[in-house]
């Protein structure tokens, strides 16, 4: 198995939030988590990325249980970018995972270079990370983990605190992440965030209810509250959108 879990359940003290998860994730798969509020999304990428740990079930990595040796494989990104931004310039903060992991100057410099210019931060180095916008400081928390090269990336509903414009700064990274092959789990409310995914996982209570095709998932009535807003429209007033703003306008 390249990336998945096996029969992972997880409580707070007495408090149930997963039951029995089963995943596998192909190398190169990008995977939306849907589910809403409370169904266990950030409990199971913490899981997934060995912040939490189960009572029930593991997680497995290129075949092995996930463990602190070998943790550093999944990298996982924060809702909120200011949780994860540490450096004086940006890059130091990039600098600062390669470092604790004692890569070599000269690599580490190529990592750091290659790493911003694939998130579109390149010429930025010696900038304050406090002075950029939100959508940088989201992609700079993206080329910390990036540098430090994971081979599977978890973000957790990475454009929720964005505005338009950085919501698209973060999909073209996505894009660029996909062309360079990485292997992403997006857990997520915004259906432009999970627009190009290969496959969609919904928790309900904790619960897998469903894995599969995108849009085959939006055609069942899983969780309705997750339905793109086009879709709620569609099949509350019979009409497209589009048709219904043009009727209006008339
Ligand atoms: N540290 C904690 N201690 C106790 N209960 C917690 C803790 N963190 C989360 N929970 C509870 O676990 C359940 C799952 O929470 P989780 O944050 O994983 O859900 P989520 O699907 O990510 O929700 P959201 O979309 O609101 O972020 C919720 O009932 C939540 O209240």
């Amino acid at each position: 198995m390249f990336f998945g879990c096996k029969n992972l359940s997880f409580s707070y003290y007495e408090k149930k939030v997963l039951t029995n998860i089963n995943l596998d994730v192909k190398k190169g798969e990008f995977v939306g988590l849907v589910g809403s509020n409370g169904s266990g999304k950030s409990t199971l990428l913490k899981l997934l990325c060995g912040i939490l740990f189960p009572q029930e079930g593991e997680v497995i990595i290129k075949d092995q249980k996930l463990d602190e040796h070998n943790r550093i494989k999944v990298g996982y990104i924060f809702q909120n970018p200011e949780n994860q931004i540490i450096g004086v310039t940006v890059e130091e903060d990039v600098a600062f995972g390669l470092e604790n992991i004692g890569v070599p100057r000269e690599k580490m410099l190529e990592r750091i270079e290659w790493a911003l210019s694939t998130v579109g931060l390149e010429g930025l180095n010696h900038a304050d990370p406090n002075a950029l916008s939100g959508g940088q400081k989201q992609r700079l928390a993206i080329a910390s983990i990036l540098a430090m090269e994971p081979e599977i990336i978890l973000m957790d509903e990475p454009t929720s605190m964005l505005d338009p414009k950085g919501r698209n700064e973060i999909y073209k990274v996505i894009r660029n992440l996909r062309e360079i092959g990485e292997t992403i789990i997006i857990a997520s409310h915004h259906y432009s965030d999970l627009e190009h995914v290969d496959k969609i996982i919904a928790l309900n209570d904790g619960e897998i209810v469903y894995e599969g095709e995108k849009d085959q998932f939006y055609k069942s009535n899983v969780i309705q509250s997750e339905l793109p807003f086009n879709e709620k429209i569609k099949r509350q007033f019979n009409a497209d959108l589009k048709e219904l703003v043009d009727e209006i306008c008339r």
